[in-house]
């Protein structure tokens, strides 16, 4: 029951589009899903974001929705790789020798007239190689001439240029599609002449805390923080709708305005069995959300489902409990694969530790336990359980994810992980 009498049935039209129709619903009250089972249910309503244009440099932390081919050579043009003279391998087989030096050409000039057989050119770093050359000599091997030049090293191959198109031939993928784009993919991009790529906008999350005692200011709201500070790391442009009073009309009417303007909706709190839980009592009635109990110990209560935006967008929306450790271990269970999911990136497997001392758990639910690094690739539990301390979350490097059912696990034991960031 929830404080106000105005609990919303209102049953949005019938999912459609590659989406799935629905969450599945919850069976029995008492049944426990598994958290793989939850997080498929979450990955069943987020699908990549349409792919947009955009500059190259606004790109940074995007992922690329399609191969970004060279669209010239790089190098653009044959080039020195030193300060020195061109010369004709030919020309300089025997030490010391002396030759003519006819001209000069630095970094910027335009494409130069063939190099004569015999006679050696200046150049400079980045100054385009005449025809002919095959070798810059570095001005520390020579004379430093102006009219003629003594070369004192016999120079045996064909060295500092490089040519147009070792680096990457035009036509060829520069960055691979579903490439989270770093400083050196842009840098990339921009040197094979590439001005802008089609990429998965950043997800756009709205964040909605609910509960009385977060309006009233008897709690501090300290869950839509945590949940910002991990999802824009992740890439995503985060805004807070909340916190939102305990009534369902106007959770309805928040949840709706969120929606406009978010490819995913997180709430928190007010999905247990209490009198006051705002977020079931609103939406439990409706065919596209789903609320029951995942098997995690915190984060048991979940809940997830779909409201449609305008234009008949349709916005997933991801039900975390209240209680802070439970909302933040399960955004980093349930809400970060889908916004990787709604960012183009592809499912990776998850991390994994080796245990530097036993651990000591036998559950039939999946225990987080908070756990720090005492070594690359090593954990150690640290002493309790991380229940509600939000103290003890914040002592912990990760979270050790212990299986349900995992009898003592030994020293040495690889674990998987959740890395709190
Ligand atoms: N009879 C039952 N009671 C509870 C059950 C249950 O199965 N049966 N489950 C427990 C578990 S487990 C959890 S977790 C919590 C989840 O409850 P809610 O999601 O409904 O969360 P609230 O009741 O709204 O709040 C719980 C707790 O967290 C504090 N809170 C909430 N939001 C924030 C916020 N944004 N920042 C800081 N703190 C917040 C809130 O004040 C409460 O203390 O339910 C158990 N109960
Ligand atoms: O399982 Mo609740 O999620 O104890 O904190």
């Amino acid at each position: 029951m929830s404080r106000s009498s105005a609990t919303s049935s209102s049953r949005p039209p019938p999912p459609s589009g590659s989406r799935p129709a629905r969450c599945s619903p919850a069976t029995r009250a008492d049944r426990l899903d598994s958290v793989e089972a939850h997080r498929d249910r979450i990955l069943g309503l987020t699908a990549p974001l349409p792919a947009v244009t955009v500059p190259v440099a606004d790109a940074v932390g995007l992922v690329t929705a399609a191969d970004v081919v060279a669209a010239v050579d790089l190098p653009a043009f044959d080039h020195a790789a030193m300060d020195g003279y061109a010369v004709r391998a030919a020309d300089v087989a025997t030490e010391p020798v002396v030759l003519p030096v006819a001209g000069v050409v630095a970094a910027g000039d335009a494409e130069q007239p063939a190099l004569d057989a015999g006679t050696a050119r200046r150049i400079m770093t980045g100054a385009p190689a005449p025809a002919g050359a095959d070798v810059v000599v570095p001005f520390e091997w020579t004379d430093r001439g102006v009219e003629q030049v003594r070369i004192d090293r016999r120079v045996a191959s064909a060295q500092n240029i490089r040519r147009a198109g070792e680096d990457l031939v035009a036509g060829a993928v520069a960055v691979p599609a579903g490439t989270r784009l770093a400083p050196q993919h842009l840098a990339l991009l921009v040197a094979v002449g590439v001005e802008s790529a089609a990429v998965h906008p950043a997800p756009r999350v709205a964040v909605l805390a609910t509960g009385e005692e977060l309006t009233s200011g008897q709690v501090p709201d300290s869950n839509t923080v945590a949940i910002a500070a991990a999802a824009a790391p992740l890439g995503s442009v985060v805004r807070s709708f909340g916190p939102v009073p305990d009534d369902p009309a106007r959770l309805v009417a928040r949840l709706a305005e969120a929606a406009e303007s978010a490819d995913l909706v997180v709430t928190t709190g007010g999905v247990s069995a209490g009198d006051h839980d705002v977020v079931k009592a609103a939406l439990r009635d409706r065919d596209a959300f789903w609320f029951g109990s995942v098997a995690v110990k915190p984060g048991r209560p979940q809940g997830c489902g779909v409201v449609t935006a305008s234009g008949g967008r349709r916005v997933p929306v991801v039900c975390l409990p209240g209680t802070p450790v439970a909302a933040y271990s399960s955004f980093r269970l349930f809400v970060e694969p889908a916004l990787r999911s709604l960012g183009g990136v592809a499912r990776r497997a998850s991390a994994r530790a080796a245990l530097d001392a036993p651990v000591a758990v036998s559950s039939d639910r999946t225990v987080l336990l908070p756990a720090r690094y005492v070594g690359p690739g090593r954990v150690a539990q640290l002493p309790g359980h991380v229940g509600h301390s939000q103290r003890l979350l914040a002592s912990a490097d990760v979270l050790l994810v212990v299986p349900p059912g995992a009898a003592a696990l030994p020293a040495g034991s690889e674990v998987e992980i959740l890395p709190l960031g």
